[in-house]
């Protein structure tokens, strides 16, 4: 072993006896509740794929259709050679569905939310940044030559506090999930962009896990609480079953970002196959009203049923739900036992996630039927009596 490596050996060593070892599943088939993992039948309880469209059959055409004309890479910016009509297509699509009036592509939701972290806030400005926040945006926020100042989750008289003390900067952005990736709480955004009103700030709402999920035909955290941020960040990759970011608002703002974005101006196009496919999911989303009733209808039976079984079950009504055990160790041995009796539904420990906190995070689809939600309760009813966790 060089010396190099057996530095790292010893630093994987300290994780792993910490509990927090990481290692990759294969997955043998597509996405769908029941699938074939490292060879083995599992039912999955922890995808982003919200409303089944990953592997839905209208958006493979829309995809294969483009593919023969456009071939599979972009090879290119949309700044060189990347850019088609599919692209400003898709962009037109996203801003008709958030309502604002221009929308912008990123190779991923990590890079809109690093791009526009790291591009708006400036060196007198300060970011306003909750607790909970995914690790995008936090990296959004170390690049950014503006101060960050974390607040408490949701904690709106935290945030009113730190609002008050920031009055010296030159401009102040909040930025928050709108659901929480890890939490499955839901932002006050209204609360929020009144603060943001009262205190001249701006807002920045990263809707990854409430687009095609909240609101008035899925149309995400704004539209739930009926509001305008100034910025809406989101990512094509969870309810929209396929890949890439954006960022919705005004003309100005996209093309300030256009032109500054380094996340955008340094990276290959989104292959235009894959926006085809994103198109046909916006328009299948806005017509999926029947798929998000069975959405929240599983999670509102999960989540009873396992307070009733008396865990500690976190968040707001949305298909996160993370179930608390505590230690990283024990919340890993549930997830094995899971995993042993079919279910796949991994354990979340730091530092995703505070000390103390590990977890096994549910996600639920709307294509869960009530005979995988019952075998999921029976599962955690006897793993929680033999570990005595509840
Ligand atoms: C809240 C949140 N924002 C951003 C992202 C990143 O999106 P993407 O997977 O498209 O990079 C994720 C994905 O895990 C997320 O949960």
């Amino acid at each position: 072993m060089s010396e190099l490596d057996e530095w790292l050996h010893q630093h994987l060593i300290k994780t792993k006896e910490a509990g927090l070892y990481r290692k990759l599943r294969t997955m043998n088939t597509a996405p769908r509740p029941n699938m074939l993992i490292d060879g083995k039948g599992q039912l999955v309880f922890s995808s982003n794929n919200y409303l089944g469209l990953a592997n839905d059959q209208r958006l493979v055409t829309a995809a294969e259709t483009i593919l023969h004309e456009f071939g599979l890479g972009s090879s290119g910016s949309r700044l060189t050679t990347g850019n088609t009509d599919w692209h400003h297509k898709l962009e037109e699509k996203i801003a008709c569905f958030k309502q604002t009036e221009g929308a912008l592509l990123f190779s991923s939701g990590y890079l809109a939310n690093v791009g526009v972290l790291s591009t708006l806030p400036e060196k007198d400005d300060v970011i306003l940044s909750d607790r909970l926040n995914h690790a995008s945006i936090i990296d959004g926020c170390r690049l950014s030559k503006a101060k960050t100042v974390v607040y408490n989750h949701i904690d709106m008289d935290d945030l009113e506090k730190k609002l008050t003390e920031t009055a010296s900067y030159k401009r102040r952005f909040i930025v928050s999930d709108g659901v929480f990736s890890m939490d499955g709480t839901i932002a006050p955004l209204d609360q929020i962009i009144s603060l943001a009103k009262r205190y001249h700030s701006y807002t920045i709402v990263d809707d990854a896990h409430a687009t095609g999920v909240l609101g008035k035909n899925g149309r995400g955290t704004s539209d739930y609480f009926g509001v305008r941020p100034d910025v809406v960040i989101g990512t094509l990759s969870k309810a929209i079953g396929t890949e890439g970011g954006f960022v919705a608002g005004s003309h100005v703002l996209i093309n300030y970002l256009l032109n500054h974005a380094r996340t955008f101006i340094f990276q290959t196009a989104m292959p235009p196959a894959i926006c085809a496919a994103s198109y046909v999911a916006l328009e299948v989303i806005e017509e999926s009203h029947e798929k998000r009733q069975q959405l929240f209808s599983n999670v509102k039976k999960i989540k009873t049923s396992l307070v009733e079984m008396g865990y500690l079950v976190k968040g707001d009504i949305t298909p996160i739900i993370p179930v608390i055990i505590g230690d990283p160790n024990e919340a890993v041995l549930f997830a094995e036992k899971l995993q042993e009796k079919g279910i796949y539904a991994p354990a979340i420990r730091p530092p995703t996630v505070p000390e103390g906190e590990s977890r096994i995070r549910l996600t639920v689809t709307s294509d869960h039927s009530t005979k995988d939600i019952d075998y999921l309760l029976e599962c955690f009813q006897f793993i929680g009596k033999e570990l005595n966790i509840k």
